[in-house]
Formats: structure tokens, sequence, C-alpha cells
């Protein structure tokens, strides 16, 4: 499929060096980076603890990407608006964290946030069909969540090829993310499918040459 739609590249700071988060947060967009995606782990939903609202508002003022924060916590409902407070752009939750998944969806809006609806490797597309007029971004995981650095499952472009056939058939203006496992190397069978989001963290952060990192990632995905 030749790729219509711009392709953004989310780098992950999950990969970054901690040390340093406010500068590697202005640098990734100095280095081109279109949003931020900031990875939300509870050691509970999955076995990672990451950082939580009081890291995000910290990092807020250090550059104007939009932030792309997934939450990878359960529950997800009782810390949407703290993470909206912090600054979030985009307040991505999963299907399988629930309870309500149309519940958090509504209340993410409300909260005048995008809202996106992750998925895990397991989890079926069609999951979604009841939810789409009320998603801005759909994101497949293409690993298992919970770890940066880990092999892209090719299995998952089936699952991205048929989001991408019901966002279309929708007509809602949903964008399409696909995370983990992300390099030059997978992101054109990422943007074949239908993604026109990609997020990349070791691929990116795990680089010295981080807007050599983002360049190759834009030309293996119009490539595809
Ligand atoms: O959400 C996650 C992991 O759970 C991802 O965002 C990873 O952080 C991506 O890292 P790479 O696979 O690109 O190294």
């Amino acid at each position: 499929m030749t790729q219509t739609m711009p392709l953004l590249i989310a780098p992950s700071l999950l990969s970054a060096d901690f040390a340093r988060l406010g500068e590697e947060v202005a640098a990734i967009e100095q280095a081109g980076a279109d949003w931020l995606h900031l990875d939300v782990m509870d050691g509970h939903f999955v076995p990672n603890i990451s950082f939580g609202p009081a890291v995000i508002a910290a990092l807020r003022p250090h550059t104007k990407l939009p932030f792309d924060v997934h939450l990878m916590i359960e529950p997800v409902d009782p810390y949407l608006e703290a993470f909206a407070k912090a600054g979030a752009d985009h307040i991505t939750v999963h299907a399988e964290a629930g309870p309500h998944l149309h519940r958090s969806l509504q209340a993410i809006r409300a909260l005048g946030v995008k809202a996106g609806v992750s998925l895990c490797p397991a989890t079926p597309p069609e999951m979604l069909s009841q939810v789409l007029d009320m998603v801005d971004l759909i994101l497949v995981m293409s690993v298992n969540p919970g770890f940066g650095g880990q092999k892209f499952l090719s299995s998952q472009t089936h699952k991205i090829r048929t989001l991408r056939q019901m966002i279309n058939d929708s007509g809602y203006p949903i964008k399409l993310a696909v995370d983990g496992g992300i390099d030059a190397e997978t992101a054109p069978q990422a943007v074949a499918a239908g993604a026109d989001v990609l997020i990349a963290g070791s691929a990116v952060y795990g680089k010295t040459d981080r807007a050599a990192a983002i360049r190759a990632l834009r030309t293996a995905g119009a490539a595809s």
C-alpha cells in the first residue's frame, strides 16, 4: 500500500536516559519528532514500573511536542484527570484493562484530551467495533507491553490491516499507531499494513544520532 497519509514518528521516552529526561525531551523535538510517546507502567497491568503524572508534568515545559501518553495501568479511570492536568494531549488506555472501555473514553474526551485505545497482541481488532466513534487514536501493540527492545511480532500486521479497513469504513479521522520493535526494517511492514504513526523507543532513543534515526524511519515508511 502506498502511504498517502502523513507518517508521524513518535519516539518513546522509555528508551531515553532517565537521568537527563528534560534534555532528552528537548533533544527529540530538535531531532524532528512529531509526538513524544510516554509509556506509563504500573507493575500490575504490565510487569514493569516506569513513571507517573508528576514526571510528565515536570517534562511539559521542555517541549512543544504533543504528549502521547500510553497508560499501561489498571484501573485507569481514577488517574485520567491527573494525566490530563499533567499535560497529556492524547491519553491511550488498554481495551483489556477495563473495567468499562466506553466510560474511560468518554472521560478522556470530557477532559478535553484526544482519546486512544490500545490492543495487546492477543486481542482481536473487532473488540473496537463499538467504540470507533469515540476514539482519535488506535495503538496496536506489536510486542507484549511492558518493555522496550523486544522483537516486532509480524503476526500483528494482519490486525493493523483489519483496523485500517475498519477505520476507513467508519469515516472517522482515527490515527493508527504501531508500537513495539519498530525500526527501519519493520517500519515498512507496519506502514504497508496501514499504520500512520510509528512509535519507536530503542530505534530512536537508543541511537546517538536521533535525527538520522527519525529520518531513517520516515524513509523506510515511505518506501513501503
Ligand atoms: O509500550 C511500549 C512497551 O510496552 C513501547 O512503547 C516500547 O517502549 C517501544 O520500545 P521499542 O520496542 O521501540 O524499543
